[in-house]
């Protein structure tokens, strides 16, 4: 069990380390018949070789364009209209395991065989492939990985889909790990085994690793750092002790106070209130001043830059900016 104040450690040793990808200026925009959206605004990140970097935000925030943008996997609709994004990684050295899991295995191969595979082309010796394919299925916590060897897709629940894409992923034996969601479908023991180990092969092999989740436990337990998602843009991004106990912007603080509020009273789903805006007609300034009940004027006008909190944690927003004074928006009054 890795103590908090042990991974904020690591955290810090980790951003000392060489940058693995570059994130400047980035835009992704579809052409749709209602016309030009850009679910990806203006993003800036870098990603340190061997850091797990969580990427939080409600649904429809990018974050998942994001993650297809490091992979090279965009939607053929989709384009990188503006920025550049570099890395230090080729081809065949990245693994990504999406959401729906069932798309990504053959139906027509059983999970062992598709394991060794993989593991041919990572240049596994043949004699080995079979007993390393069962330690890949130990090791994402596959019970009765004898069996699930010779299953098929058809034949495993979402969960232990799940597992398999990850242990085909990490027959690659990636270097860099694109997780979109990989606990959605897990129990709370697998989630928890799946997550630790995230972090075992972040400290082994200095695995790269892009966990995007909504699960705020996920990235509290995985994350060196956690970089906050709304309306396409990095909102807030700091080391996961920065954000998680002293986040700055009031999204990620209403994104913090509704899991906690599920997390002490199971029965009642409380969210943020409000709905997420829709990428063709962001709103004008900070794009959650809608949201806010306490947004400032000024966050009706105009967009707040990205302000630095300390060296590691930087937020978007005005309330960092000296001249900014707190003056509430009357009620009823234009939302800009
Ligand atoms: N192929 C597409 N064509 C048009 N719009 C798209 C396409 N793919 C994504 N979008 C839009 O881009 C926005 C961002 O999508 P993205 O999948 O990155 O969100 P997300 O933050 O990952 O959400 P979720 O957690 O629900 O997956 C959404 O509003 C989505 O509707």
């Amino acid at each position: 069990m890795i103590t908090a104040q042990a991974a904020g450690k690591r955290g810090e040793e980790t951003m000392r380390r060489n940058t693995a990808i570059s994130v400047d200026g980035l835009w992704v925009s579809f052409t749709t018949p209602e016309g030009i959206m850009h679910p990806v605004r203006n993003l800036s990140l870098e990603v340190c070789h061997g850091e797990i970097l969580a990427i939080l935000g409600e649904s429809g925030a990018g974050k998942s364009l994001l993650a297809k943008t490091f992979m090279g996997i965009l939607p053929s609709d989709a384009q990188v209209v503006k920025g550049e994004v570099s890395d230090s990684f080729g081809f065949e050295e990245r693994a990504m395991v999406l959401q729906d899991p069932k798309k990504f295995l053959d139906p027509t191969l059983s999970i062992g065989k598709q394991i060794m595979e993989t593991l041919k082309y990572s240049g596994v010796r043949r004699s080995q492939r079979r007993s390393e394919a069962m330690k890949l299925l130990e090791r994402v916590a596959m019970d009765d990985s004898e069996k699930r060897f010779h299953q098929y897709v058809h034949e495993l629940s979402g969960g232990l889909a799940q597992r398999a894409v990850m242990a085909v992923a990490l027959a690659k034996k990636p270097k860099l790990l694109i997780a979109d969601e990989p606990t959605t479908a897990l129990d709370e023991k697998n989630e928890e085994k799946l997550i630790d180990l995230l972090v075992e092969l972040s400290e082994e092999t200095a695995l790269t690793t892009i966990l995007v989740t909504h699960n705020l436990q996920a990235a509290r337990k995985a994350a060196h750092r956690i970089a906050v998602m709304y309306a396409g843009r990095i909102i807030e991004i700091g080391t996961k002790e920065e954000v998680l106990t002293q986040p700055v912007h009031p999204y990620t603080q209403a994104l913090l106070a509704s899991d906690q509020f599920r997390k002490n009273d199971k029965g009642r789903l409380v969210t943020i209130q409000g709905i997420p805006p829709c990428p063709m007609n962001f709103p004008k300034g900070d794009a959650f001043s809608v949201r806010n009940p306490d947004a400032l004027v000024m966050d009706f006008l105009e967009e707040p830059p990205m302000m630095k909190v300390s060296d590691t944690h930087y937020a978007a927003t005005w309330l960092l900016d000296p001249r900014c004074k707190r003056s509430k928006i009357a009620e009823g009054g234009t939302h800009g």
